[in-house]
C-alpha cells in the first residue's frame, strides 16, 4: 500500500497559508508554489543513495560522500504542475523533465490526456510527478497509468494539497506509488474542488481566471 507523507515543516505551512488565501495575488501565488516546490523537494531527497569517494581537502585525505547518480526525472501534469518544476530543479538539477499533459473534464469530473513527452530512458529514471493539487484522484492515477504504460519503474507523487479521496484512489489503483504532500484537507465539494484547498491551481499560477 502507498505510503503517504505528509510535510509539516513550519516553513512549508506558514508558505501553505499564503498560498490558500484568496487575497494573495497571481505573481505571489506562483513564488510561494515555487518556494514550497524547493522546500518538499528537500524532504523527498532524504531517501536518494550516497556513494563514499575519496577527496584531498587542503588538510589531508578525507573520505566523504557524494549522491550516487540515480537518474532522476520530474514529471509536472499540465498545466499546474508547471508551477512546481523550477522549485524542484534548484535542488535536482541533473533531473531531466517529461510532461504528461492532462485536464479534468469539469462535466464528468474524468481526465483528459492531451499531450505525454518523457525522457528516453524511462525503465533508469526515479520519476517524481507533480501537480498541486490531488482532488478526485483521476489525473494522478491517469498521469500514473501513462508513465507505466511507457515502462517507468519506480513513481512518487508529490503535491501541496490532497483530499482524501485521491489519496484512496492513488492507494487503491497504484499501491506501489508513494504520495508526498504538504497538507491533507477535509473533503470535495459538488464540483469536485477540494475543501478548504486553495481553489483552481492553473487558474491562480496562470491568471487565467
Ligand atoms: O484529482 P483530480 O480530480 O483529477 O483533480 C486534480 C487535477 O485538476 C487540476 O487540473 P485541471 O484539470 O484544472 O487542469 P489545469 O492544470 O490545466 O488547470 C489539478 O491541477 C489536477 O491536475
Ligand atoms: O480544488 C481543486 C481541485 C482540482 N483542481 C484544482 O485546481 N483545485
Ligand atoms: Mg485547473
Amino acid at each position: 500500500m502507498s505510503k503517504v507523507y505528509v510535510f509539516d515543516h513550519p516553513l512549508i505551512q506558514h508558505k501553505l497559508t499564503y498560498i490558500r488565501d484568496k487575497n494573495t495575488g497571481t505573481k505571489e501565488f506562483r513564488e510561494l508554489v515555487d518556494e514550497v516546490a524547493t522546500l518538499m523537494a528537500f524532504e523527498i531527497t532524504r531517501d536518494m543513495p550516497l556513494e563514499e569517494i575519496e577527496i584531498d581537502t587542503p588538510v589531508t585525505k578525507a573520505k566523504t560522500k557524494v549522491l550516487s547518480g540515480k537518474k532522476m526525472a520530474i514529471v509536472p501534469i499540465l498545466r499546474a504542475g508547471i508551477g512546481m518544476v523550477d522549485g524542484i530543479l534548484k535542488l535536482i538539477p541533473a533531473a531531466k523533465v517529461g510532461h504528461i499533459g492532462l485536464y479534468r473534464d469539469p462535466e464528468t469530473l474524468k481526465p483528459v490526456e492531451y499531450y505525454a513527452k518523457l525522457p528516453a530512458d524511462v525503465e533508469e529514471r526515479d520519476f517524481i510527478i507533480v501537480d498541486p493539487m490531488l482532488a478526485t484522484g483521476g489525473s494522478a492515477v491517469e498521469a500514473i497509468n501513462s508513465l507505466k504504460t511507457r515502462g517507468a519503474k519506480s513513481i512518487k507523487f508529490m503535491c501541496l494539497i490532497a483530499a482524501p479521496e485521491g489519496v484512496e484512489a492513488i492507494q487503491e489503483e497504484h499501491p506501489d506509488v508513494d504520495i508526498y504532500i504538504a497538507a491533507l484537507d477535509e473533503k470535495l465539494n459538488d464540483h469536485g474542488y477540494i475543501v478548504p484547498g486553495l481553489g483552481d491551481a492553473g487558474d491562480r499560477l496562470f491568471g487565467t481566471k
